[in-house]
């Protein structure tokens, strides 16, 4: 009986911890539906999306499906929060009835949606990583694995292929982003790079943004490990060949739309960065 109440108490207090988690991405929603907000116009588009709207409703029931979410709660969960993010741009309830939408707004040549400088004052409105950092601690670590893995095995393909990553074999390097409190410790495995759960024998730290920049390419490795910005621990000797490697990546065979897509992420982080350091 006594054991029951402890366990019970404990329970709820993990409720507490998941219903604040979800308030905080709520609250995540809501800064990002408000950068969402301000980008539109100059991105020639009006604020209100049904067609987004129910492409989000849509992801929403497949993951519900996955996770075993009833379809009718995980539906409510996302009227609510499309409810919420109408009301926040001064859209009717009803996507249908179309609101008070703006009129479109044509793409300003002046202005390239990719020019990101022009958009330091949105950017502010993204929470810094060490504020994201506690939204990833609640995705299970398997997901993330997972993730990190695939993305591994698609950028890593030519070189896992060609044997260049065969140093890893058996051995641990471990990358920790510093300031989103994460860390991973990579093998070499039957052919694929995994997450382990052991500890590294080497180590590359960094921050989210720093290690975007690494990998997109846009900073090279010198210049991030002289400046600091990323250091090395542990082993020098594997340290220093999985830097190299890095160096020696053959970019060309990453695919064409991942090595944009990590471009543009990186950019995106480097102005995020600069836009929250001017604040
Ligand atoms: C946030 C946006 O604005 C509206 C709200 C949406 C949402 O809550 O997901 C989707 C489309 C828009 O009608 C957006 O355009 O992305």
């Amino acid at each position: 009986m006594r054991a029951e109440r402890f366990a019970l108490a404990r329970t709820r207090a993990t409720i507490d911890a998941v219903d604040d988690g979800m308030l905080l991405l709520l609250a995540a929603r809501r800064r990002l539906v408000r950068l969402a907000a301000r980008l539109k116009p100059s991105a020639g588009l009006v604020a209100s999306d049904p067609a987004r709207e129910s492409a989000v409703r849509q992801r929403g029931q497949r993951l519900a499906r996955r996770l075993d979410v009833p379809a009718g709660t995980a539906a409510h969960l996302f009227d609510l929060m499309i409810a919420d993010a109408r009301a926040q741009q001064g859209l009717s309830d009803d996507a249908d009835q179309g609101g008070q939408d703006r009129s479109p707004v044509m793409l300003d040549g002046m202005n390239p949606p990719n020019d990101l400088s022009r958009a330091a004052p949105m950017l502010r409105l993204l929470p810094p990583p060490r504020r994201i950092a506690p939204l990833l601690r609640v995705l299970p670590a398997r997901w993330q694995h997972a993730l990190l893995e695939r993305a591994m095995a698609r950028v890593l393909a030519a070189p896992i292929a060609d044997g260049a990553l065969d140093f890893m074999a058996g051995r641990r390097l471990g990358i920790e982003v510093s300031d989103l409190g994460l860390c991973w410790v990579l093998s070499l495995r039957d052919g694929r790079l995994v997450v382990v759960d052991d500890r590294p024998e080497a180590s590359v730290r960094g921050s989210a943004t720093d290690l975007l920049l690494l990998a997109s390419r846009l900073e090279d490795a010198d210049t991030l490990f002289f400046q600091r910005n990323l250091v090395l621990t542990g082993d020098t000797e594997l340290g220093l060949t999985a830097r190299n490697l890095l160096d020696r990546l053959p970019w060309e065979s990453v695919p064409l739309g991942l090595r944009i897509a990590l471009n543009r992420g990186a950019r995106f982080a480097r102005a995020a960065r600069e836009a929250h350091r001017q604040r």
